[in-house]
């Protein structure tokens, strides 16, 4: 059996031997959501060497790409590249509440992605940079670039090299997914010679356990990656994963090593005050960087404890989940890590009511019938998408225009 991705959860609704069968919790869910609520049982993967643990993780992307063909297939999404990176779409079809989850969550991403690549109202475009955390087969670079031939991004994604190698295999052998990143060429693009990591004026793909970042200083780990351009991070259903200091030191990684913020500030407060300022203490403002969140949260309550037990059964841990198990949380992890300007958070069904327009919501509806509202409700109350952005100078009423400022537009949730 594939390994469940964790978003969709899939295994909530499995029931039977992954713990979705015993007592407790999921109360008034029809008996559907039902877990041992325990925990105490000792999950399948919790012996395992760390390579066997590695697996399961990096299978999770089966069912990621699975997840998003099926919403594709019913027309949820309009993504002519999800076909070509599932080696066998059979069995794809999803629940209807598990299609309109992966609506929302691409959507909801796709539209901040969107405002960050966009030219700013005075019209100015500029090359941009996303860096996408565990990307495994994500389509989302062939999307933007074949919707927006003008569009000017350097776009990284980094993965398990098991991972990487299989999506560059897909590409190799996929016209499609080969014209999209405008590769018509040999010489466009180098390929490891493990067949693993994939470099072109556009697209790099790195093979890499991003917990090597957590221990490193070195600036030179993920080549191409250029520090000077306003930037994106991406963690869709990823961090998560990762212990809690590791998941911490990977973007502290970015947001210190790679990208710091004002290195100005701290050589400017040693100045002597008689000194005058120079250049190198009081020019060159930190890159403008931003981070995406996607992942589960509330861990607590029984929905949530059905929900990891039964992913614990699968030798699966949210290993970060209790950190940051509420929108609070994860709101304070955004502005420790230095995204000081804005940090946001929604949970899914916010999101589908308040982001959706009514439209898009007759049409979404109108293409299966789900009638487990209630379901629905406490699925999607269960993931989260958190943003935030630093950025010197935005806003500051000088006219400048902020490459995140169309973030401000995007509606947060209160509360936790
Ligand atoms: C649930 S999948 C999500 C894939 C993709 N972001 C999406 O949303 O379709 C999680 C991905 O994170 C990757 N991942 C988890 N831990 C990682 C690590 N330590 N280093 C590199 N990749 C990792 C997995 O290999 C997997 O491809």
């Amino acid at each position: 059996m594939s390994a469940p991705q964790i978003p969709n959860l899939n295994t909530l609704r499995r029931g039977g031997g992954a713990g979705g069968g015993g007592g407790g919790g999921g109360g008034g869910l029809r008996g559907r959501f039902r877990g041992r609520g325990d925990h105490s049982f000792s999950a399948p993967g919790s012996h395992e060497s760390k390579e066997a643990k590695d697996k399961v993780v990096q299978q999770t992307d089966n069912d990621a790409s699975l997840s998003r063909l099926s919403a594709v297939e019913l027309g949820y999404l309009h993504d002519a590249f999800a076909r070509a990176v599932v080696s066998n779409g059979a069995g794809a079809r999803r629940y209807p509440i598990i299609n309109r989850g992966t609506y929302v969550r691409t959507t909801a991403i796709d539209a901040l992605v969107s405002h960050f690549l966009n030219p700013s109202v005075a019209g100015i475009r500029q090359r941009k940079q996303i860096i996408s955390l565990g990307a495994g087969s994500d389509t989302r670079i062939f999307r933007l670039l074949s919707e927006d031939p003008s569009l000017d991004v350097l776009y990284h994604e980094l993965d398990f090299p098991t991972n990487t190698a299989a999506k560059i295999k897909f590409i190799r052998a996929s016209p499609l997914l080969l014209k999209a990143l405008r590769l018509s060429k040999a010489e466009d693009v180098h390929i490891s010679d493990a067949g693993d990591a994939l470099h072109s004026d556009t697209l790099h793909i790195h093979p890499i356990d991003m917990r090597t970042l957590s221990a490193s200083s070195s600036t030179t780990l993920l080549r191409d990656i250029d520090t000077t351009l306003p930037t994106l991070l991406i963690s869709e259903c990823c961090l998560i994963y990762l212990s809690p200091t590791d998941a911490a030191n990977v973007l502290d990684y970015f947001t210190k090593t790679l990208f710091p913020s004002s290195p100005s500030a701290s050589s400017l407060s040693q100045r002597p005050s008689t000194e005058p300022p120079n250049r190198s203490t009081t020019t060159a403002p930190s890159t403008a960087l931003g981070l995406i969140i996607y992942e589960p949260i509330r861990p607590h309550d029984p929905f949530g404890k059905t929900m990891v037990s039964n992913l614990a059964a699968r030798g699966i841990q949210l290993q970060t989940l209790h950190r940051y198990a509420t929108l609070d949380a994860e709101r304070e992890r955004l502005r420790a890590h230095g995204f000081v300007t804005g940090q946001r958070a929604a949970d899914v069904d916010f999101i589908w009511e308040k982001w959706v327009s009514e439209a898009e919501k007759e049409r979404v509806a109108g293409l299966e019938m789900l009638d487990e509202i209630e379901e629905w409700k406490l699925l999607a109350s269960h993931y989260c998408v958190a943003w935030g952005w630093r950025e010197e100078g935005a806003g500051d009423g000088k006219g400048r225009e902020g490459v995140f400022w169309g973030w401000e537009e995007f509606e947060g949730q209160d509360g936790g």
